[in-house]
């Protein structure tokens, strides 16, 4: 299993982002994608998931991919336990039910509870239950940290641990210190200091 990017670069709005970047992450590795705003962490999460086609240079991903990103597209008015169900149909998830994920992001207690009435960091572990539950070998996270309080982050990054002991492959962009030991740093420069 592997994710892997070849001298990839990256085009947005007729500019270029960055270039040239390559890694190759095998089972059990992760990669943390650093640099300031608008370097292009998210662009490359994009590129990643095969939502934005690379400007020059490949991505090759042999396994299933799950992406967190910002908007976790979520029913508003349908539970937690039925928004959830609907992707994991969706995403083909096996081996993974949706109480265990909600578990898992320590949510269980709020699976009966319309997504509308989330808050945002809820909404945000909700977003990574969908991760958990899609049984993806590949996740790409997005700024995973965001919104979420100390507790929450503490089980993020269990749940990132479990996922690579298990021989899962993590990439993710993130501004707030997250402890994933022993990941790659991709570090994304801009133009000028390229
Ligand atoms: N759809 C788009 N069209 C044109 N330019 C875009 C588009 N989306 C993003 N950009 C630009 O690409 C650059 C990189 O954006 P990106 O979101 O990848 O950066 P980032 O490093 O994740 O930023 P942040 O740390 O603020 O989240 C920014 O200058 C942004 O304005």
């Amino acid at each position: 299993m592997s994710l892997a990017f070849r001298r990839v670069a990256c085009d947005r709005g007729g500019r270029r982002l960055f270039d040239d970047v390559s890694f190759a992450l095998a089972a059990g590795e992760a990669a943390v994608v650093a640099g300031p705003n608008g370097v292009g962490k998210s662009s490359l999460i994009r590129i990643a998931a095969g939502l934005l086609p690379p400007a020059e240079g490949e991505v090759t991903a042999t396994e299933r991919i799950a992406l967190l990103a910002e908007a976790a597209a979520l029913d508003a008015e349908r539970t937690v336990r039925e928004g959830l169900a609907f992707w994991a149909a969706l995403d083909g998830a096996d081996g993974v039910t949706v109480a265990q994920a909600l578990d898992a992001v320590g949510l269980a207690a709020l699976a009966g509870v319309p997504v509308r009435m989330l808050s945002t960091g809820q909404r945000r572990r909700v977003a990574m239950a969908r991760v958990v539950a899609s049984g993806a070998p590949i996740w790409l996270l997005d700024e995973p940290g965001n919104g979420l309080d100390s507790a929450s982050v503490g089980r993020l990054e269990a749940l990132i641990a479990r996922h690579r002991d298990g021989g899962g492959i993590v990439l993710a962009a993130t501004h707030l210190p997250l402890a994933i030991p022993g990941a790659q740093t991709i570090v994304l420069s801009g133009e000028e200091a390229a």
